[in-house]
């Protein structure tokens, strides 16, 4: 498949989406929007896949929605089609993936990465959801998603005053998991997702859920779901191949069911 936007490979159970719009900074237009949701349905669908990158340049990952775009919409533009809206379906995808983040991630380019399901920075990372300098506010989650990985105070400062918050002070204050050099940025994500994609999928899915599961609801019922989905476990083949391999002192072989 021929994209236009986003440059998509397959490395060792790894899908890797690249983001690729460099004279515009890997801003985000509608096009990109529908390539990366096929390209990560793809993958979901893709047996031979069991963890997925999203990156974009050294220099940016995304410097936010495309701002040419969005510049001559309308009100009624943008209530009518629902404006982002299709960057949800990004959100369904059941495999994990990692947003490896060098350079800029701005704006809707901040909210992609936190759609993820975890971030891995390059030292020069600056994150911002500068939306205010423009006239407006977050409209693909920075509001919320922000909000819940760095607290009220933060995201407050960053939502209002739209300055960027370097890989340093996102690793401090949790929006990022950790931080690489540049040069191993891509290396450091491709690793991690071949660790994840070596695992059994069906338990790493389901701990993908889990996670997200706390997010939504109640400490009782969260606690009580992850110990249903624990007892459903049992049901895996890979369940009792993982346990007997440690016990044989071997490595598992999962069969991913
Ligand atoms: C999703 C929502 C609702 O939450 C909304 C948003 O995401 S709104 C967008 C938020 N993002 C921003 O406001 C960042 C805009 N960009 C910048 O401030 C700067 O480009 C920079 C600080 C990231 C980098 O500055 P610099 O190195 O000086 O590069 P530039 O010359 O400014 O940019 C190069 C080239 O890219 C175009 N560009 C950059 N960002 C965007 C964008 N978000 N949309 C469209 N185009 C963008 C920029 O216009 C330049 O293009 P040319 O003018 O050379 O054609």
């Amino acid at each position: 498949m021929a994209y236009e936007t986003i440059i998509v490979e397959t490395r060792a159970r790894v899908g890797l989406i690249t983001l690729n719009r460099p004279q515009a900074l890997n801003a985000l237009n509608t096009t990109v929007m529908k390539e990366m949701v096929e390209a990560l349905q793809d993958f979901e669908a893709d047996g031979a896949v069991g963890a997925i990158v999203v990156t974009g340049s050294e220099k940016a990952f995304a410097a936010g929605a495309d701002i040419k775009q969005m510049q001559q919409m309308s009100y009624i533009d943008a209530y009518m089609e629902d404006f982002f809206a299709g960057w949800e379906a990004m959100t369904r995808i059941r495999k994990p993936i990692i947003a490896a983040v060098a350079g800029y991630a701005l704006g809707g380019g901040c909210e992609l990465a936190m759609m993820c399901d975890f971030i891995i920075a390059a030292e020069n990372a600056k994150f911002g959801q500068p939306e205010i300098t423009l006239g407006v506010m977050p409209g693909m989650g920075g509001s919320q998603r922000l909000t819940r990985f760095v607290g009220k105070s933060k995201a407050m400062d960053m939502c209002l005053t739209g300055r960027m918050m370097d890989a340093e002070e996102a690793e401090r204050c949790g929006l990022v998991s950790r931080v690489v050099p540049v040069g191993d940025l891509h290396e450091e994500a491709l690793k991690a997702a071949g660790k994840i994609a070596s695992f059994s999928l069906p338990a790493v899915m389901m701990a993908k859920e889990a996670v997200n599961r706390s997010y939504e609801t109640t400490l009782a019922e969260g606690l009580r779901y992850e110990r249903r989905v624990f007892h459903s476990m049992f049901a895996l083949d890979d369940q009792s191949e993982g346990m007997t391999a440690f016990i044989e002192k071997r490595t598992p072989n999962f069969r991913h069911r």
